[in-house]
């Protein structure tokens, strides 16, 4: 599904308008039935329609009118001020009024009627709000949050369409119905709590509106990215679905390298090996037996991969994993810099790998790879030497950035995930806070590298780890709560692929 900005919106609007002649009027009529439509499943018996002046105001008193014709008892409140009313919005007003319907603007009669109402409908403000939210506007959302259930129209009001962004004040919606597509306000920053369950509806823009737009940016709906998933034909074997090498591992900490193992085999790679130090070999051969090993000699109880294995690494790997649980050791970033230099296929920088690669960024200008970089946030202010406060509200524009410049996709980890190859751009919204568990990433990175494997495209393979991750730590959510752990998400991989 394509998730657009608030000036995306706004020409696609017009684009519909004045080349495809639609008028405006029929299109917020269109918003109103979309909304009754839902209004209509939650059966309140009385509803108080909070509007704005703008266009979203429209489409409440359009609204308004619905579900009087429909026996509904309905208030309508107009704030500031109605006589300010214009256009489209106005002719939706004049008739409430030739219906002779009161449209009130008074605060303390709002505070009442929210108290006695079964459902709020919030029409303040849309996609068309400039800057920090006005004093007055500030009141009437204080208000309109004590509701007992409250619908927003397009945009909870006082959320930014263009980043999530909570402008000083915004409404906490249970439900919000918007039109044609998402907006990011819906899926990043505040925005994600603020909006609730998000219903995305048409509204009669012609299709070839929203194409011409040119929308670089989606997000996973019904079909996307899942439908990428290839049937696998009934002769084929091991050799079909990839050697994936996962490098990782250090002699205090092996877990995150056998994460990552399990990882690779539970979504359906070929053949996985681990190149790790060989002092854990007994674990990982115990907890993974399926796996193939290269144990390698140590410096400090670091890894030291040495020419002989790095050849064979090199020679074998359909795909590489490095960083799990590798420890950040000077003599690590020259190992990296010779992957850089010599592998030419897809590779994928994890954990303590982005560390050693903060140690100089400027090498993958040069690289050979096709490298994914899959930092969390504090990984990714090491990265740019940006803080993490900053990334995290500027989440699509910070790995965008880092994407192009360095020639190499990024993965920013966190609620809402970012895929970018710097241009095309995937907002992942499965998974859950119960995710925050270590080692979550590491299985995060088994799944990736298992994708390239199975013959996925790097950016492909981004999309689907992430959405598949998620997915998988929803599930393994319902049966554990936030006591759930990295074990539980890459168990449930299969279930998903399959
Ligand atoms: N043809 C269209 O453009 C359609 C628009 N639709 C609706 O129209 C909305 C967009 O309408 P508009 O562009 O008129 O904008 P909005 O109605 O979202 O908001 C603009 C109004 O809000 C006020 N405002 C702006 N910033 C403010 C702030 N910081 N504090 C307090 N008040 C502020 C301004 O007085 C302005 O009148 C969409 O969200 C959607 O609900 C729908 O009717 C579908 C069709
Ligand atoms: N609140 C959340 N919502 C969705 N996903 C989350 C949330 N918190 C963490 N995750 C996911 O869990 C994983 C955590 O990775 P990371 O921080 O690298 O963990 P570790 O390094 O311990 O393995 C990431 O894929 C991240 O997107
Ligand atoms: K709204």
């Amino acid at each position: 599904m394509f998730v657009v900005s608030s000036e995306d919106m706004k020409q696609i609007d017009k684009r519909a308008i004045e080349k495809y002649k639609i008028p405006g009027i029929i299109l917020m009529e269109n918003a109103a039935f979309a909304v009754l439509e839902e209004i209509e499943k939650l059966k309140p018996r009385n509803v108080t329609i909070v509007c704005g002046i703008g266009n979203n105001g429209g489409d409440g008193f359009a609204l308004a009118r619905l579900l009087l014709n429909k026996n509904y008892e309905v208030d309508v409140f107009c704030f500031p001020d109605k006589t300010k009313v214009k256009g489209d919005a106005k002719v939706n007003l004049d008739i409430l009024i030739n219906m002779g319907l009161e449209i009130k603007s008074d605060l303390e009669k709002l505070r009442e009627k929210v108290k006695s109402s079964d459902l709020v409908v919030d029409a303040v403000l849309g996609t068309g709000i400039s800057g920090e939210v006005r004093d007055d506007i500030k009141k009437v959302i204080d208000v309109i949050n004590d509701a007992n259930k409250i619908l927003s129209v397009d945009i909870p009001s006082g959320i930014s369409s263009d980043d999530g962004k909570c402008l000083g004040k915004c409404v906490f919606a249970d439900i919000t119905v918007t039109f044609e597509c998402l907006k990011f306000g819906h899926i990043l920053g505040e925005g994600r709590e603020a909006s609730g369950k998000v219903l995305v509806k048409k509204i009669g823009i012609p299709k070839e509106c929203i194409k011409e737009q040119n929308i670089k940016t989606l997000t996973n709906d019904d079909g996307y990215p899942m439908y990428l998933i290839k049937r696998r034909r009934i002769d084929t074997n091991k050799g079909n679905y990839g050697k994936v090498f996962i490098i990782g591992g250090n002699y205090k900490m092996s877990g995150a390298v056998i994460l990552a193992l399990k990882s690779a085999l539970r979504s359906g790679a070929g053949l996985v090996y681990g190149v790790f130090p060989r002092s854990i070999m007994d674990r990982v051969g115990a907890l993974v037996p399926e796996a193939v090993y290269i144990p390698c000699d140590e410096k400090n109880g670091y890894i030291f991969i040495d020419e002989a294995n790095l050849n064979i690494i090199l020679d074998k790997a359909d795909a590489i994993a490095f960083g799990v649980g590798l420890g950040n050791y000077d003599e690590l970033f020259v190992t990296l810099k010779e992957i850089l230099k010599r592998y030419d296929k897809n590779l994928v920088i994890d954990a303590d790998g982005i560390n050693i690669l903060s140690k100089d960024v400027s090498i993958l200008k040069n690289s050979k790879a096709n490298v994914l970089l899959t930092p969390h946030p504090a990984e990714m202010a090491r990265l740019t030497g940006l803080c993490v406060e900053f990334i995290n509200k500027n989440r699509v524009e910070v790995a965008k950035k880092f994407a192009k410049e360095y020639r190499c996709i990024v993965l920013l980890k966190g609620a809402s995930t970012v895929v970018t190859d710097g241009e095309n751009v995937y907002i992942n919204t499965t998974g859950n806070p119960g995710m925050a568990t270590a080692g979550s990433g590491d299985v995060l990175t088994g799944l990736i590298v298992s994708l390239l494997g199975q013959g996925y495209n790097l950016f492909d393979s981004a999309v689907l780890g992430a959405y598949i991750h998620g997915l998988a730590g929803d599930k393994a959510y319902e049966t554990y709560g936030y006591g759930l752990v990295a074990h539980d998400i890459l168990n449930n991989f299969g279930f998903f692929i399959r």
